[in-house]
């Protein structure tokens, strides 16, 4: 596609190729052959279609298409649509996580009238998970659930918080402890000489004392028939915290307050963030815990992580969050001995048995 010559019968949009390094410099040959093209095709259409090959890389491409793609997604979706969808926050703001900056009081605002409406949000962080990470973390996954099963059943366990292999028919799960302990534990389970990929704790935020957490790998079969409904039923999570990442298949849903279940769209640079019950009871039931469940409609493997978090010792709520109007609604709740309790007991008190049961008042 050298030039394309403006006296075409057909006329088409004149294209002039920026490709030669001499052209930007004034008086070569390939200048002046480009000021001569340049200023025909103003003269004759006012216009030109510039090509400079290489300069767009299919990588820039695809992060300036895809920030769009983000940027108008979350134009579109607010809390106040009046057709419910999970609600967006927007944390592309460096300053969004300097306490006081006026996009910190508006993220704020958005995750407290988020978590009050629905007890979630997608967290969108554009070009936090580069499509390098995002390959990087997809790749482990499958190849954790692609070593033998009696390696997977093996995988270390510690009560109470439920770390090591769970499976059912369409589902299968592997969790480790965020500790650099617990996670090399884990890691040289599977890869006795280390693997430099798996190693997350890197990104793990020592200062968070008094939480413990999970990450669990989960792998979701293709559903054998689509629209039965297999993957996860209902439930609330028996962790303070979960946040949530997932691969493009479609399937999580969460029920809100109106009794709808709606469906999350996942972008590639998001989370998605929920409040359960431990945080229901710190709110004093301010913020109920999400429920939600895995609905499989789409015939591919869907993989996913969750950071499961926990707060050590006991959770009651806030003087700031009893009133009067507002009594205390649960007894002090041992977390790790309410996780202990539902994994000993679930099968007799069933998957809906929560907090309001174990220490409402
Ligand atoms: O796979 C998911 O996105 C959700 C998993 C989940 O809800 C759970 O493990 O508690
Ligand atoms: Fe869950």
């Amino acid at each position: 596609m050298s030039v394309t010559s403006v006296t075409q019968t057909v006329p088409k949009i004149p294209v002039v190729d920026f490709s030669q390094k001499g052209c930007l410099k004034p008086g070569t040959s390939y200048w002046l052959s480009v000021r001569g093209n340049v200023c025909h095709a103003l003269e004759e259409f006012g216009c030109f279609m510039v090509v400079l090959p290489n300069k767009v890389s299919p990588e820039l491409q695809d992060s300036m298409f895809g920030t769009l793609k983000e940027l108008k997604k979350m134009s579109v979706t607010s809390v106040t649509q009046t057709v419910p969808k999970i609600p967006v926050v927007d944390f592309s703001q460096e300053s969004c996580l300097k306490p006081g900056t006026s996009s910190w009081l508006s993220v704020r605002g958005n995750v407290c009238h988020a978590l009050e409406e629905f007890g979630c949000f997608m967290a969108v962080l554009p070009n936090k998970v580069s499509p390098e990470l995002q390959d990087s973390m997809f790749g482990t996954l499958k190849e954790l659930f692609d070593f033998p099963i009696e390696t997977k059943a093996q995988t270390p366990q510690e009560k109470p918080v439920t770390d090591g292999y769970t499976s059912t028919s369409f589902h299968e799960s592997l969790a480790a402890g965020t500790d650099s302990e617990k996670s090399r534990t884990f890691e040289h389970h599977f890869w006795p000489n280390g693997n430099d990929q798996y190693r997350y704790e890197k990104y793990h935020d020592d200062h968070v004392q008094s939480i413990v957490s999970t990450l669990r790998f989960m792998k979701y079969k293709k559903p054998e028939k689509t629209g039965t409904g297999q993957g996860l039923p209902a439930h609330t999570d028996k962790t303070f915290t979960t946040i949530l990442h997932q691969n493009h298949v479609k399937g999580l849903e969460i029920y809100t307050k109106d009794n709808k279940w709606i469906g999350f769209d996942p972008l590639p640079s998001s989370f998605l963030f929920m409040a359960c019950e431990g945080f229901q009871v710190w709110s004093n039931d301010r913020i109920s815990s999400c429920k939600h469940r895995v609905n499989l409609n789409i015939n591919e493997v869907r993989s996913s992580f969750g950071l499961f978090s926990y707060l050590e010792g006991v959770i009651r709520a806030p003087d700031e969050l009893t009133a009067e109007d507002q009594p205390l609604k649960y007894k002090p709740l041992h977390m790790l001995d309410y996780v202990q309790f539902f994994l000993d007991n679930h099968r007799n008190v069933g998957v809906g048995y929560s907090v309001k049961e174990y220490c409402g008042i």
